[in-house]
């Protein structure tokens, strides 16, 4: 589904009207008319004699909120408007809205002042719902003065509240927040979601997200040439790789992993099995030869192989070679888990990069020897997927996470389409960014996943999709989604405090399973 900013939103709603002759007002009114539907299904479609409490700003927002005062009224709820304006102030559709509502009588109360906020404050008290219409899509910055006593009382007064198209007080765009802003029980947002409701903090304001269709021609949306995405599992069901009834493994892949260095065994034996999981047919662990026992002894289907090490029992340069020949069998290499950052390693790193001739994902201590020397990628490369948490990203591009995080979506989308790699920049709402521009927001996962390995088992899933014949890109989309899907199922059962990086692994084949068409259905078995 596409994501959209403020600015592309405007542009589809002018369009609308220019191009298609659909009246603003018109969307206006659909608008409104979303939102009445979502508070009827809110009170299971008895809205009268219901205290409904409707603050609408000067904009068009607040004109979507008088439309569904309107409608609200004619239904026989007890509906009252407070207005952030002198209606004298408002505009076009707003103001035509406005009149109206006045016209049929209407209850309207100006908030000018801060004496004007006891009314509110009270009314608050006896509200069944709250609609926040004060700002949608145009408002940008900090909410201060009397919008920002407004906010925050509505806040204070924890009433089940849905927003208009954009709780207020959140940049649409970025889903920043520098001042007060609607804390929403629900957010109905119109046409398209707005990229701000879904990154954080954003997201955390909006509640749960409806998307709702106000008429806005699909094919123009489809010419706009949008590039950013929410996954949803509909995407992810339509890139699941397909099993055949007459499959054999070989048919899946062969993933091998390399990684681990004394102290950090349990990294590559996470990705490699996460690998199996998530469907390849064959999957090796490639270790520092002093480990390979204990390996051996950790898995049970991974298969194994020891490589030349340093005195520190990381791998060493010499270990080129093995891995080399090792990939001729192989169709994905998974790199990093648990590797260190022994300089001879970082050497093995950087000199294996540019020698790859089958897809690899780079992760963990992978990307910190990348870091060492960017310039790696400069000339040809196969097809990379980066899996870089905030630190790892900020040290590849030389800044501080900080400053990632702020600007999480155009980093991952710079980084991607200078260096021609899949980029997955981890943390609450993955980013996965395409060489050619194309962006993913991952919906799934929860804090709770925030725990050791957890990267690991998600750069094996990736690695094990790629096996089976998915784009790296899409591999890294559809695999950031299925890691939040088995994390959500684990919090469900285990709670966000215990969850580990292991029962990640017990929880894919449930998060694979909700995915999957089921095949024996497919062809018509146990149908009569
Ligand atoms: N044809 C359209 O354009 C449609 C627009 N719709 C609605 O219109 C909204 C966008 O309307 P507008 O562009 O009029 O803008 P808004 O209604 O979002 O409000 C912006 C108003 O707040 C002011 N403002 C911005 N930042 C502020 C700040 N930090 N502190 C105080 N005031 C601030 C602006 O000057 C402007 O007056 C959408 O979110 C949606 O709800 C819908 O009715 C659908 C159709
Ligand atoms: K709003």
């Amino acid at each position: 589904m596409y994501l959209v900013t403020a600015a592309e939103m405007g542009q589809l709603d002018r369009l609308a009207s220019s191009e298609y002759l659909i009246p603003s007002i018109v969307l206006m009114e659909n608008a409104g008319l979303r939102v009445v539907e979502s508070i009827r299904r809110h009170f299971q479609e008895r809205v009268k004699n219901r205290r409904i409490l409707i603050f609408c700003g000067k904009g068009n927002n607040g004109g979507d909120g008088l439309v569904v005062a309107r409608h609200l009224l004619n239904q026989g709820a007890e509906v009252k408007v407070f207005l952030l304006a002198r209606p004298e102030d408002m505009r076009g559709d707003a103001r035509t809205n406005l009149e109206i509502y006045q016209k049929m009588g209407g209850r309207l109360y100006p908030i000018l002042g801060e004496n004007h906020l006891q009314r509110a404050d009270i009314a608050l008290l006896y509200a069944d719902l709250v609609v926040d219409a004060i700002f949608g899509t145009g408002f940008k910055g900090a909410a201060l003065g009397l919008p920002a006593s407004v906010i925050t009382m509505i806040n204070k007064a924890n009433r089940h509240t849905v927003a208009v198209d954009v709780p207020s007080g959140l940049e649409a765009d970025t889903g920043r927040i520098f001042g007060p802003c609607i804390q929403a029980t629900w957010t109905v947002t119109f046409a398209l979601p707005k990229l701000g409701l879904v990154v954080e903090p954003g997201a955390s304001f909006t509640g749960r997200l409806e998307v709702a269709d106000i008429g806005i021609p699909r094919k123009l949306v489809e010419d706009q040439g949008l590039k950013t995405h929410l996954l949803t599992a509909d995407w992810c069901r339509a890139n699941l790789p397909g099993r055949k009834t007459d499959a054999h493994k070989g048919v899946y892949g062969h993933v091998l992993a390399v990684g681990g260095s004394p102290g950090l065994t349990g990294a590559i034996t996470l990705t490699a099995t996460a690998a199996l999981r998530a469907g390849a047919g064959l999957v090796t662990a490639a270790v520092p030869k002093s480990l390979h026992e204990i390996l051996e002894t950790k898995t049970t289907e991974v298969m194994t192989c020891p490589l030349p090490e340093t005195a520190a029992g990381t791998l060493s340069r010499e270990a080129l070679n093995p891995i080399l020949e090792r990939l001729d069998q192989c169709n994905v290499l998974a790199l990093g888990p648990g590797l260190s950052r022994e300089p001879a390693t970082v050497e093995l790193v950087k000199e294996l990069l540019p020698h790859l001739k089958v897809p690899a994902v780079v992760d963990a201590d992978a990307l910190n020897a990348l870091a060492t020397d960017p310039g790696i990628l400069a000339g040809n490369h196969g097809p990379l997927v980066l899996t870089p948490h905030p630190g790892e990203m900020a040290r590849l591009i030389g800044t501080t996470a900080a400053r990632v995080q702020e600007e999480r979506l155009e980093t991952a989308r710079r980084y991607a389409r200078e260096w021609r790699v899949a980029l997955l920049l981890k943390g609450a709402r993955t980013i996965v960014a395409w060489p050619d521009g194309q962006t993913f927001i991952n919906p799934t996962g929860n804090p709770g996943m925030a725990t050791a390995g957890s990267g690991d088992v998600l750069t094996g899933i990736i690695a094990g999709l790629i096996a089976q014949g998915l784009e790296p890109g899409t591999a890294a989309a559809l695999g950031a989604y299925l890691h939040g899907v088995a994390g959500d199922l684990g919090r469900a059962a285990l709670g966000q405090h215990a969850l580990m990086a292991g029962d990640l692994l017990n929880f894919l084949p449930a998060a694979f399973r909700n995915l999957e068409v089921d095949a024996g259905d497919a062809a018509g078995l146990g149908r009569g």
